[in-house]
C-alpha cells in the first residue's frame, strides 16, 4: 500500500545542540535503511520548511504506524498521512 506522508520537524530551542545532532544522525540511518529496503520510496524537502514530502510501500496501515513511530525524531513531529491508490488514468508502471 502506498501513503503519502508529510513530516513537519519542530525541534525544542532547549534541547542541547549535542544531543539534537545524535538524535538527527540516528534518524538519517534509519530512513536510510528504509529506502534501501523499499518501503521509504522518495523522500523530497519542503523548500523553506524543516519538513519533507515522502511516500511510503507498505504492508498495510499497522507497518506504517510501526515505520513512523519507531523514527527517532517522532516525538518532535507533526506527521500527516494520506493513503494512496493507482489513478485509473495513469500511464506509469511503478505507482501501485
Ligand atoms: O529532515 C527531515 O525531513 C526529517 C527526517 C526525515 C528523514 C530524515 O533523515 O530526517
Amino acid at each position: 500500500m502506498l501513503f503519502h506522508v508529510r513530516m513537519d520537524v519542530n525541534i525544542p530551542r532547549d534541547l542541547p545542540a549535542s544531543e539534537a545532532a545524535e538524535i538527527i544522525a540516528k534518524e538519517k540511518a534509519y530512513s536510510q535503511a528504509l529506502q534501501e529496503s523499499g518501503k521509504w520510496r522518495h523522500i523530497w524537502r519542503i523548500a523553506g520548511q524543516y519538513a519533507n514530502y515522502s511516500l511510503f510501500d507498505v504492508k498495510d496501515n499497522a507497518e506504517l504506524h510501526e515505520l513512523l513511530t519507531g523514527l527517532p525524531l517522532f516525538r518532535f513531529m507533526k506527521i500527516e498521512v494520506t493513503p494512496l491508490l493507482r489513478h485509473p488514468s495513469s500511464i506509469r508502471t511503478d505507482d501501485t
